[in-house]
């Protein structure tokens, strides 16, 4: 395949012996990071020490956020960073229930855990039922208040058709949040385009932004004025330096704010993002399936395998097997330098960062996996 990322490769810190496919779980540093932390450390904090807050700083999480809409089909004003993908689901979901006279909460049946814990807290506090149901088989009703579902699965790499759900959800009134943390950056999403309610993800896994790296949430404009997120932190406030006794939210997606935010992640995170300003969302995707597709041909017949991930476009970058030896074989898959992951009980999975991995990746770990096959 003729490859137009092939050179961004060289923009990231990658060891060449080591074959690494779990980018989906923590992404790789782009090269840039290092020295951006360092002056991050030395200038801005070390020198500048806190007026460094009004040189930049208290800003981050909106102008980083923007960074992300582009990403994500989100024009300016609508994504913050902030918190975890967990704080940003229970945010998302309290806001979205608040006043609803309905009487139900949807949750994807195969969601990663901590949407489903994070829904199961959000019912109990509210009083409605959490309903689990199959994406393909949601059953939304006129008392459904909310549908919350993962845009790729993070077991078997399936794709959900975003457009198509956000209508259902729309169609009977209720509205929907979208996790984006295993397509965000991966593949073209429209949030404003599909008129998407809420949409949360994370920044370490295809964004790059590095271990722990705040997530972000989405807040579409029409949506800000109502967005009622029951963490009132004062970093919300329409005026925080007021330190008023009376919590007043910002007018806009700041409101989605909570505390002090981690600047030393938030600007790791900014860094790795330069390596965006260059590429093209529709480039990314492509190399993905090919990717994916490319791995997929090598390994589906091998002894034992079940392939997990849909064969057609319905995926996301990532090949998921199904062996009864999962968790031995990746264990052994590391130790000759194939880096995925297991997920229990039986699941191999491999990761695809298109800015990074090859088609040599692709080769090499089919390979080692047939050899420990
Ligand atoms: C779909 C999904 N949602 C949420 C999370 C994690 O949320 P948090 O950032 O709070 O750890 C992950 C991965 O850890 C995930 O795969
Ligand atoms: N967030 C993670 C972490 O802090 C440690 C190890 C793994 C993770 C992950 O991201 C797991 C990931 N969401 C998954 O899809 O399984």
């Amino acid at each position: 395949m003729n490859d137009p990322l092939a050179h961004i490769r060289d923009l990231f810190d990658l060891d060449d012996d080591v074959v690494y496919l779990d980018g989906n779980s923590l992404g790789a540093p782009p090269k840039a990071v290092a020295d951006r932390v360092q002056d991050v450390v030395r200038h801005q904090w070390g020198r500048r020490l806190i007026r460094s807050w009004s040189e930049g700083w208290w800003e981050a999480p909106e102008r980083v956020g923007n960074r992300i809409g582009r990403l994500i089909g989100a024009k300016p004003g609508q994504v913050v960073v902030a918190d975890s993908t967990s704080v940003n689901l229970f945010k998302a979901l309290m806001a979205a229930v608040r006043n609803t006279d309905r009487m139900e909460i949807v949750v994807d049946a195969g969601t990663f855990p901590t949407d489903g814990y994070i829904a199961r807290s959000v019912a109990e506090l509210t009083g409605l039922a959490l309903r689990p149901a199959p994406p393909e088989e949601l059953d939304l009703r006129d008392t459904t208040a909310v549908v919350l579902l993962n845009h790729v699965d993070y077991r078997t790499g399936r794709l959900l058709d975003m457009a198509e759900l956000t209508a259902q959800a729309h169609a009977v009134g209720a509205k929907v949040v979208w996790d984006l943390c295993h397509s965000a950056g991966v593949l073209p999403i429209e949030l404003d385009a599909l008129d998407v309610d809420l949409a949360v993800g994370c920044t370490y896994k295809f964004l790059n932004g590095g271990p722990g790296s705040p997530a972000f949430i989405y807040v579409p404009k029409h949506a800000q004025p109502t967005f009622d997120q029951p963490l009132t932190g004062w970093t919300g406030h329409e005026v925080p330096f007021a330190m008023s006794s009376e919590y007043t939210p910002d007018p806009g997606v700041s409101r989605a704010r909570v505390g002090t935010p981690d600047i030393l992640s938030m600007l790791a995170l900014d860094a790795a993002l330069d390596v965006w300003d260059h590429v093209d969302l529709a480039d990314v995707r492509a190399k993905g399936l090919a990717l994916t597709a490319h791995f997929r041909s090598l390994v589906e017949d091998l002894p034992g395998i079940e392939v997990l991930t849909p064969s057609d476009e319905w995926r996301g970058h990532q090949v998921s097997l199904r062996h009864p030896d999962a968790e031995r074989l990746m264990a052994e898959l590391i130790d000759r330098q194939v880096i995925g992951d297991h997920r229990p009980p039986d699941v191999l999975r491999f990761g695809f960062a298109p800015l990074y991995n090859t088609f040599d990746d692709a080769d090499r770990a089919a390979t080692t996996l047939k050899q420990l096959l």
